[in-house]
């Protein structure tokens, strides 16, 4: 039975477990292991898949998320058949096209070319067929000039587009994609996303392994997050990614930050609601609060400032909130408390339109041109949103339409 409400299964997966026996020790020189032979005889077993299950549903993007080495990529090859259960099943219900990490089918030392017919003929192809679909797969790779180049010369980014074009040419019912968009560049990227909705409309079956919880959310409707092998999420993509972003960026915010001494002496987020948050849905209220302990007023010094800058997870800078901008009504009353030399908090509000990602801030104490105090990636805070836009700031905006006339023939006129 599929978890799926809709249609029939593609994908069983009964309690998949998996170990790797590996050596205890790792020798680095030829000495060492002739001093010790012994060692190397010594093993252990380690689990990386405990007790998986989850159906997938034909047609159905199903996502797999986790921290590295959480065992997402050896799920796959046991599904692929590269590696077999120590216990638990797993049952594939039509064709597989494995496209789950560089190197997996190609030969390093065979041209572009070779590799392309023996991959389509090992995915399932007639020779005749991968010859006719020769062209296709490099047009969509875009490496026409790089056809009779081995692969060992290739950079990871090519040999990804030459695997990913292979796999789509090939007719499968069911492809794994194992971090695809992560090598690509930006316009691959997007030719990748036009090819994941044209399989969607053909009711193809994808499982998506991505660290991007942005692309998770925009393609898969359901997810698994896996943690130490478990699987420990098991839902709609979006209740996933926030599992997700908990599990990897929410300890950021808890850490216990301003030792005695500092002039910024704790940051935190804080809801709508005034309550300390590492979350915040899309268009909310959210605050920055800072503790600030302030430092001896200096006559000649100038007014004490906070600026606070706020980074995405791929650190590109989203917004800067700093209290000398002329927008900033709260600033003499800053000024005032820190005269008064008390701690106290000051709270930056903001309504929270920020493109769900992942953000820290880094918050600035300075005085004049003097850098007080500062606190790099200070407090973590993850925004959900039901909708990806592929912008930053996903500003509120009102549609206008106004009622065009129709002219004659039935075309609209302005
Ligand atoms: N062939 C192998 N022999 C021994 N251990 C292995 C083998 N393959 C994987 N492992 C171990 O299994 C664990 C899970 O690895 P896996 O590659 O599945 O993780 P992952 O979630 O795909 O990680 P990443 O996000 O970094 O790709 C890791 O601890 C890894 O070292």
């Amino acid at each position: 039975m599929s978890d799926h409400p809709t249609s029939a299964p593609a994908l069983e997966i009964e309690r998949a477990t998996k170990s790797f026996v590996v050596s205890r020790h790792q020798f680095s020189t030829l000495k060492e292991r002739a001093l010790h032979p012994l060692k190397a005889r010594e093993v252990q077993r380690r689990t990386v898949l405990r007790d998986i299950s989850v159906n997938v549903a034909r047609g159905e993007f199903f996502g797999i998320v986790g921290r590295n080495g959480s065992g997402k990529s050896t799920l796959l090859k046991c599904i692929a058949g590269i590696y077999q259960l120590d216990s638990g099943r797993i049952r594939v219900y039509g064709r597989l096209a494995p496209f789950i990490e560089l190197g997996v089918g190609f030969n390093y030392e065979l041209t572009a070319r070779d590799n392309i017919l023996t991959n389509a003929v090992m995915l399932g192809l007639s020779r005749r067929e991968a010859r006719r679909r020769f062209d296709a797969i490099i047009d969509f790779a875009e490496l026409h000039d790089f056809v009779d180049m081995k692969l060992k010369n290739y950079s990871s980014g090519m040999a990804v587009r030459l695997a990913f074009s292979v796999a789509i040419q090939v007719d499968a019912d069911i492809f794994l994609v194992d971090e695809v968009l992560a090598v690509g560049d930006a316009a691959f990227q997007q030719k990748c996303f036009a090819e994941f909705r044209r399989m969607r409309r053909e009711n193809r079956t994808v499982l998506f392994v991505t660290h991007d919880m942005a692309s998770l959310t925009r393609f898969c409707e359901r997810a698994m997050l896996i943690e130490g092998g478990r699987c420990i999420e098991l839902g709609p993509a979006e209740d996933v990614a926030r599992r997700y972003n908990e599990v990897n960026f929410g300890r950021l915010a808890d850490a216990e930050i301003g030792p005695p001494g500092r002039h910024l002496r704790a940051v935190w987020f804080e809801n709508g609601d005034g309550r300390r948050t590492t979350h915040a849905d899309q268009g909310g209220q959210v605050s920055l609060c800072c503790e600030i302990d302030p430092p001896p007023v200096e006559p000649e010094g100038g007014a004490l400032a906070l600026k606070a800058t706020l980074r995405n997870d791929v650190r590109h800078t989203i917004v800067v909130l700093d209290t000398r901008a002329p927008q900033c009504s709260g600033a003499e009353r800053l000024g005032a408390l820190a005269e008064a030399g008390e701690p106290f908090v000051a709270k930056l509000s903001f309504p929270c339109q920020l493109a769900p990602s992942a953000y820290s801030a880094t918050v600035e104490l300075v005085r004049g041109d003097q850098l007080v105090d500062r606190l790099e990636d200070a407090a973590a805070l993850t925004v959900h949103s039901r909708f990806f836009s592929g912008g930053v700031w996903d500003a509120p905006f009102e549609l206008t339409v106004a009622g065009a006339p129709v002219a004659a023939g039935g075309a609209a006129s302005r």
